[in-house]
This record gives structure tokens, C-alpha cells and sequence, in this order.
């Protein structure tokens, strides 16, 4: 397995066209990745390059809008679930300092008649930049099927039936979430662009960040920087997985700090995909996970009580 930057390295390829040995090699080094850091960069992802590109482009022109008409896309009532949230409202938990971003957020389109779609709130459409909302889609389905793979490969690695989630997240209430970290203009006083944290969700894909930042706590307590190459995206264990594999698979700890002076001028946009089950998903802690030297850690909870108690901590829901 090749390291690259200090993260494990994986070919999604080998999962999903290899043959039967690729993939139980690929199943191990996924579970000992997840198991060890947390974080994996994964080379054919399967997210065409191209939608990568207009993904980024349309992105930046909706961030370069004037602040009145990205504010009119602010939703208090959706507690920033769904379209814009202005910068400084966001905070890490157990930190007070919000951190230093604005970010759009888009979500589940149920289109088969599943009566979940009546859980969901409508996206945001963005009428200054026509072609946002359709590639915020296109990403979106293109995130399903990548994380679908991972969390087969998952499912294996755990011991589960490998399509234990195919339906858990079919029509789930993931969050593709695009950030821009402004340019910095005066001495943050005890703000990072985003404080140290961990994902809420089950797994979380990171196709290549604008700019360097992006650091992860190892065991020794050390931030080591985690730069995906171009071919590659960054997907990392969220704490729903955590809980439910009762700490078998690590939720690791990250943040994104400001750059050095001399590039306070410039952003970072970054655009994360949580992948999240439907809120009805039962979280409790796998029975092949829990045995007399592993007790179980948590109490039972749905992915969708979870996810509430979560959006309170961070200053997103009242
Ligand atoms: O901006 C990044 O690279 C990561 C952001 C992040 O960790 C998050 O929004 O949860
Ligand atoms: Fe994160």
C-alpha cells in the first residue's frame, strides 16, 4: 500500500472491476486504513475529472456574488442544512470561536416516490449561477455511487453482508457541502479557518481542496498535512461509523489552519461530501464489534437523533 503524504493510499479500481482477489486486498487495506488513521486517499474514485472542474468553476462564481444576493439564499429555518450559511456562524464543538468560512449546502433529491423525500427540505436554486444547482447534482449522485463502493468494501471488512448499507443509504440525507475560506485580512485573533473537529456522518469524500491547509491529528498527537494528489480524493471515517463499529474504525480528528502571511490574500474552497444514512438507521454498536474486551461504548440512537444532537453542539440548530 503506498503512503502519500502520510495518509494510506487505496485503488478503488480494485474493488470494483478487480477480481476476487483484488478485492479482498483492497477490503484489507481499506479496514486496517480505517482501523490505523482514519483517512484514506483513493485513486479511481470514479468522479470524472471533468465534473470535478465544473464543480470548482461554478463554485467560485457563486462565492464571488455579492453578499446580498448570497444572503438571500440564507435559511435560518433550515439551520443551514440546505443553501448558504454566512461566515462566522459555524463553530467546532466545544469551541466558541466560529470558524473563518461561508459554505453552501446541497441535499438529497428523492426521485423514486420513497416517502422519505417528505423528511427532506428542498435545495437552494442559485439563479445568478445557472449551471451551480444542476452540477451540485451531477457531484452529488456521482459521491453516492463512490461512497456506495466504499461502504460495500466496508461492510466486508466488518464482517457484514457487503450490500449491509446499499439500502441504509439509498435515498439518505447525505450533505455535499462547498466552503470558501475568504482571504484573511487582519491577525485572527483565535480563529482557524476551521477548528479542530470530527465528521458527524458515516464516511466523508474530499475531492482535491484549492489550497493547502487540510491537517490530521495522528496517534502521537502530531498535525501532519494531508494534500490529495489531483487523481486522487481524501475519504475519511465520520463518527455515525465510529459509534457503530464501537471505535473499531477512527473518526480522526482534523482541522484546516490559515495559511502562512504571505497567502492571507488568497481563499480556499474546498468542497466535502458527508455522506449520511437515512435518519432512520439504527447506530447501535455492531454486535461483531462488541465482546468482553470491547464492551459497547454508546447507547443505541437513530442517525437521525444523532444528527440532531450533533447540528445543536455546533451552533447550527437552536
Ligand atoms: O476544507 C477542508 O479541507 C475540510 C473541511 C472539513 O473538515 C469539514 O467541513 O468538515
Ligand atoms: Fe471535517
Amino acid at each position: 500500500m503506498a503512503t502519500v503524504n502520510s495518509i494510506p493510499s487505496v485503488d478503488l479500481a480494485e474493488f470494483t472491476t478487480g477480481n476476487p482477489a483484488h478485492k479482498a486486498a483492497f477490503v484489507a487495506q481499506l479496514g486496517k486504513a480505517y482501523e490505523e488513521v482514519g483517512f484514506v486517499a483513493v485513486k479511481n474514485h470514479g468522479i470524472p475529472d471533468q465534473l470535478i472542474a465544473d464543480l470548482y468553476r461554478y463554485v467560485q462564481e457563486f462565492f464571488k456574488l455579492p453578499p446580498d444576493a448570497k444572503h438571500g439564499y440564507e435559511i435560518p429555518a433550515l439551520a443551514g442544512q440546505r443553501g448558504y450559511t454566512s461566515f462566522g456562524k459555524e463553530h467546532a464543538k466545544g469551541f466558541d470561536a466560529p470558524d473563518l468560512k461561508e459554505f453552501f449546502q446541497f441535499g438529497q433529491s428523492v426521485e423514486d416516490g420513497d416517502p422519505v423525500r417528505s423528511e427532506y427540505p428542498e435545495n437552494v436554486q442559485v439563479r445568478e449561477v445557472p449551471q451551480f444547482t444542476p452540477t451540485l447534482f451531477k457531484a452529488y449522485r456521482a459521491f453516492e455511487k463512490s461512497g456506495q463502493a466504499l461502504l460495500q468494501a466496508i461492510a466486508l471488512y466488518l464482517g457484514l453482508d457487503e450490500h449491509y448499507f446499499d439500502s441504509r443509504i439509498h435515498n439518505g440525507n447525505s450533505i455535499l457541502r462547498a466552503i470558501h475560506y475568504p482571504p484573511i485580512t487582519q491577525e485572527p485573533k483565535s480563529a482557524i479557518r476551521a477548528e479542530q473537529h470530527e465528521d458527524i456522518n458515516l464516511i466523508t469524500l474530499l475531492v482535491g481542496a484549492s489550497a493547502d491547509g487540510l491537517q490530521v491529528l495522528d496517534k502521537q498527537g502530531n498535525w501532519v498535512p494531508v494534500t490529495s494528489l489531483p487523481d486522487q480524493i481524501v475519504v475519511n471515517v465520520g463518527d455515525m461509523l465510529q459509534r457503530l463499529t464501537n471505535n473499531k474504525l477512527k473518526s480522526t480528528t482534523h482541522r484546516v489552519v490559515n495559511p502562512p502571511r504571505e497567502m492571507w490574500g488568497t481563499s480556499r474552497f474546498s468542497i466535502p461530501f458527508f455522506l449520511h444514512p437515512k435518519s432512520s438507521m439504527d447506530l447501535t454498536c455492531l454486535p461483531a464489534t462488541v465482546d468482553a474486551r470491547h464492551p459497547a461504548e454508546y447507547p443505541p440512537i437513530t442517525a437521525g437523533e444523532y444528527l440532531d444532537e450533533r447540528l445543536r453542539e455546533i451552533g447550527l440548530k437552536k
